[in-house]
């Protein structure tokens, strides 16, 4: 047996074993191209079709740049396009509610597209790639994010959005200096989320200065995510990271912290109490899913470590990154924030409820439109429907097309191509408020139905109700007590314009940021 090692080891063994290797990726994409493959009738560029190595130049080599090049294939082959070896795009909100059913239909999420999580991550609701299994994670986590349990946040979310406006206002009447909005915001929605889901905040608006926060280190960790699909072998490098500690930015250091060492804190003491029957004065998203029916398997303090840890990076960001665009677009258009601020005004807005603020109509109508330019999650994000065979029906260049898609085959939609459909948000690269208010009925819901920010169907946002809290509480009293004194520094569209991918959308690599100053 050893001498057959040794001879595998030998330069020639190791050449024999590339070659078998090459070749057998070669016959792989000749059958991916070839009439036999089961997606073989579904357009799309042939290179594409073979390898993935197609995606991979865009995403991994040119950084997050595969959605523009989906965009531009559904131009040259239509509304369903193959763009990987397994995988099609639809860019036809008539089938949203396909790709994204509601929980009775199954829908299984694709390993090429969840791969990217590592560590306690791969384990969290998120990541989870059976529909089944995800139900169970899902069932357990759904009340704490019900609308009932976030309308008793919203005492906490007014404090700390009250902590905001004055903390802008102070610094930047005190210095003067340019501030990043963008830091700002990531601090004040990702101490609503460590005082909601981990029973205390991280205290980032109440320090004295913006930093530390974890901005950079999200965003950072963000652009890791095509080396670990395309390349998952370097994910082995992952538990190193701690050894490398005092060699990492502060930013990344703080982070990191808080993922090895608080986070997992925080799951044993829940588990400590939830042990000892003590009521904690704040339960946890961890006490929720101690007391909940998840069996015990589901509820190792590595698993919990992992959904806590998702829970923070999928919600600060994104959050964050809506209160920013809003914000850019208001200042660069006096005229909407003059409009509505005079509702907010005659409502009284600082002293209503996130339930009044929801119909105030400017207001929503303000919102909709900064979460269609902040995307949310900006790619695809493909389902499999493992049993069930899609039909799609549609036209493409005045005739119509049918596609049947064979159970199995991961299908995705983007935000960043739903929300510039041109036929549902015409002139979609303008911030137009008014699109929303002047809309008829039949208008309405096919914008409704077309802004996708949160996804759709059983595996959507948890978080949307703590998100659209946030949203409108923050907006009304920013848009009130601090954007009427606030300018924009150095910035212009390009800050906000969406370029390329690291899961979320992010504006050019140059940008220096939304910056403001107060006077
Ligand atoms: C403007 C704010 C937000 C946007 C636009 C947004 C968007 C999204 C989207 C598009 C997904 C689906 C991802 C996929 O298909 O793979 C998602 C999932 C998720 N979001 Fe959010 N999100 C926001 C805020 C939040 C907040 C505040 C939280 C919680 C604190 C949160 C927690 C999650 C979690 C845990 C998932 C995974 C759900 C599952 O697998 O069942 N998000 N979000």
């Amino acid at each position: 047996m050893f001498s057959n090692f040794s001879t595998i080891l030998n330069p020639t063994g190791f050449f024999y074993l590339v070659g078998i290797w090459v070749a057998s990726r070669l016959v792989r994409a000749l059958y991916n191209v070839s009439p036999f493959h089961p997606l073989s009738h579904i357009p799309g560029p042939k290179l594409a079709a073979a390898t993935f190595l197609y995606e991979a130049w865009f995403d991994l080599i040119r950084g997050g740049r595969f959605t523009h090049e989906i965009r531009r294939l559904h131009e040259i082959y239509g509304p369903v396009v193959r763009i990987n070896p397994e995988e099609l795009h639809f860019n036809d909100p008539n089938f949203i509610d396909e790709v994204y059913p509601t929980a009775g239909r199954t829908r299984d999420k694709q390993v090429h597209y969840v791969t990217f999580a590592t560590g306690p991550t791969a384990e969290a609701m998120f990541a989870t790639i059976n529909h089944k299994h995800h139900r169970i994670r899902r069932g357990a986590m759904n009340k704490f994010f019900s609308r009932a349990q976030i309308a008793r946040l919203e005492p906490e979310v007014k404090r700390l959005t009250d902590q905001l406006c004055d903390k802008i206002i102070r610094l930047g009447t005190k210095d003067h200096e340019p501030l990043d909005i963008t830091t700002a915001y990531s601090c004040f929605t990702a101490d609503v989320i460590s005082g909601y889901c981990f029973g205390e905040s991280f205290g980032f608006v109440e320090q004295e200065g913006w930093e530390p926060n974890f901005r950079d280190a999200v965003v950072g960790l963000l652009e890791t995510i095509f080396l670990f699909r395309f390349i998952p072998v370097t994910k082995l490098l992952v538990p190193l990271v701690p050894f490398l500690w005092r060699w990492l930015p502060r930013s990344l250091q703080v982070y990191m912290d808080e993922s090895t060492e608080k986070m997992p804190a925080r799951v044993r003491q829940a588990r400590r109490e939830f042990e000892t029957g003590t009521i904690p004065s704040r339960p946890t998203i961890f006490h929720a899913l101690l007391t909940s029916s998840l069996p015990e398997a589901e509820r190792t303090d590595y698993r919990l470590t992992g959904d806590g840890l998702s829970l923070n990076t999928a919600g600060t960001e994104t959050t964050a990154w809506t209160l920013t665009v809003a914000t850019y677009y208001l200042l660069d258009q006096p005229e909407t924030l003059a409009r509505l601020v005079e509702e907010l005004q005659a409502a009284d807005a600082t002293n209503r409820t996130w339930n009044e603020l929801e119909k105030l109509p400017y207001l929503s109508a303000v919102i909709a439109e900064a979460l269609r330019l902040s995307y949310g999650v900006s790619p695809r994000s493909p389902r499999i429907a493992p049993n069930e065979r899609l039909v799609y029906r549609g036209r493409f260049q005045g005739r119509e097309v049918v596609y049947d898609i064979p159970p199995g085959t991961p299908v995705g939609m983007s935000n960043a191509i739903n929300h510039h459909n041109e036929e549902v948000f015409p002139d979609s690269h303008n911030f137009r408020v008014e699109r929303w208010l002047e809309a008829d009925e039949a208008q309405r819901r096919r914008m409704e139905t077309g802004l996708t920010s949160f996804s759709r169907g059983s595996r959507s946002c948890v978080g949307i109700n703590l998100a659209y809290c946030n949203l409108y509480v923050a907006m009304a009293a920013l848009a009130v007590r601090v954007l009427p004194r606030t300018k924009l520094y150095q910035t212009t569209v390009e800050d906000v314009a969406y370029d390329h991918d690291v899961f979320v959308g992010v504006p050019r690599r140059e940008s220096k940021g939304v910056r403001v100053v107060v006077s």
